[in-house]
């Protein structure tokens, strides 16, 4: 029998979650008519890679067909009549060239869509829309929205549409989709530089927040009536494939955890910078992982103690804000551990996740950036 304190536990455990949805894929990185690699795929398996390496738990809605080759964390549903997505990239351009633009992207196979009916009952406190393939529509996201306090939405899971002789992925209008009625139910908008070019940002901004990651440049967050830039972190690019995906985790772990956006933007440029340096999905060295989830303690902690509830200074970036990302930075460069003792988080044995206090979004989602601030940030003309 259930005791009423397992039962308010449980239903404790199951609110505290990050809802992530999106199709997990394969993907083949191809370079001069060559297979360079293959691997797990689609932005799902990037970002519980980094919401489990940073022990937040999450729940993950995902369609596979029986195809599906790679053990994972997170039991995909698998639809017999389907086959998995599949990616080509071609990097003929060049591996270590202009990052993304390089990249040709092919949908070879699709998997089937996400229904708001694959969706489980029961709340998430965040929720992220990271599609890959066009498997989520329009009412899914809104489903999202009703069941999750707080929405982040990676902007290729809306605009892309796919060649129907070959696949290949082409870009289109964000106000042209379905999707666009529902951004200011959502909170954050992430695009890269190529993707915010098929959206109004000044528009956009006026109803959620919009970050658009710029390579190894960083990031810049934008709001209603503020924006910021984001330092990014030294790295020696392999494979530019699920930066994008890492930083949205980074982003949301640093969020989840109570901190205020512009150092989840740093989290999430760490995670971008740590993608980049390995070949398909990154396996992250135990010993840093520790070393990142101290910083974050520390910060938290730094943040407990000078924050103000001065909701009139918003984009302003914390006190310690540049030290916080030397923290993080020499987290990333001191040594890493020998070969045998790196930690890969066996898919099959999922690593034992810590409970967290997530701050309640419901009514204050709106506010998620009203956080500690103290530096003044350019303000977009003829703003405030
Ligand atoms: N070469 C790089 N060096 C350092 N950080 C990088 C590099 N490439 C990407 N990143 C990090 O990853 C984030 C996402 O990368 P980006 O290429 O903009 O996204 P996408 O994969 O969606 O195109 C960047 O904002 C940055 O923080
Ligand atoms: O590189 P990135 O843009 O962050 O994200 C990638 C997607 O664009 C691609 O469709 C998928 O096959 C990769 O696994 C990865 O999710």
């Amino acid at each position: 029998m259930v005791t009423t304190a397992a039962a308010a536990h449980k239903t404790r455990q199951q609110q505290n979650r990050v809802l992530i949805v999106g199709n997990y894929c394969h993907d083949v990185l191809i370079q001069n008519d060559t297979v360079k690699a293959e691997s797990l795929g689609g932005a799902a398996s990037f970002i519980s890679n980094v919401l489990n390496g940073m022990s937040i738990s999450c729940n993950l809605v995902s369609k596979v067909g029986e195809d599906f080759k790679y053990p994972v964390n997170y039991s995909p549903v698998v639809i017999p009549t389907s086959k998995t997505t599949v990616f080509h990239a071609y990097f003929d351009l060049g591996i270590h060239g202009n990052g993304h633009q390089d990249r040709v992207l092919r949908r070879v196979c699709a998997c089937d869509s996400i229904r708001p009916s694959d969706l489980p009952d029961t709340r998430s406190n965040f929720g992220m829309a990271v599609g890959v393939g066009g498997e989520i529509l329009p009412a899914t996201l809104e489903r999202m929205i009703e069941s999750c306090d707080a929405v982040f939405v990676d902007i290729q899971a809306l605009i892309r549409i796919f060649d129907s002789v070959d696949g290949t992925v082409k870009l289109v209008k964000l106000e042209e989709t379905g999707f666009y009625s529902l951004l200011p139910r959502i909170v954050v908008l992430k695009a890269s530089s190529e993707e915010a070019a098929f959206m109004d940002v000044e528009e956009v901004r006026k109803w959620c927040c919009v970050v658009v990651t710029n390579g190894k440049d960083g990031c810049k967050v934008y709001w209603k009536d503020g924006e910021l830039g984001i330092s990014p972190f030294l790295a020696n690019q392999e494979d530019p494939t699920g930066a994008g995906d890492s930083f949205l985790g980074g982003f949301a772990a640093g969020l989840v955890q109570g901190l205020a956006v512009p150092d989840a933007a740093l989290l999430g440029n760490l995670f971008g910078s740590l993608t980049v340096e390995q070949i398909g999905l990154p396996k992250f060295d135990s010993r840093l992982l520790q070393r990142v989830k101290d910083e974050v303690q520390r910060r938290k902690m730094q943040c407990l103690r000078c924050e103000r509830s001065d909701n009139e200074l918003k984009f302003l970036k914390p006190v310690g804000h540049e030290q916080f990302h030397a923290s993080l930075g020499a987290a990333k460069i001191t040594p890493p551990c020998s070969i045998q003792d790196r930690q890969w988080n066996p898919p099959s044995s999922p690593k034992k996740t810590e409970q967290i206090a997530i701050p309640h979004y419901t009514a204050q989602a709106k506010s998620l950036v009203n956080s500690v601030y103290e530096e003044p940030i350019q303000t977009v003309e003829g703003k405030p």
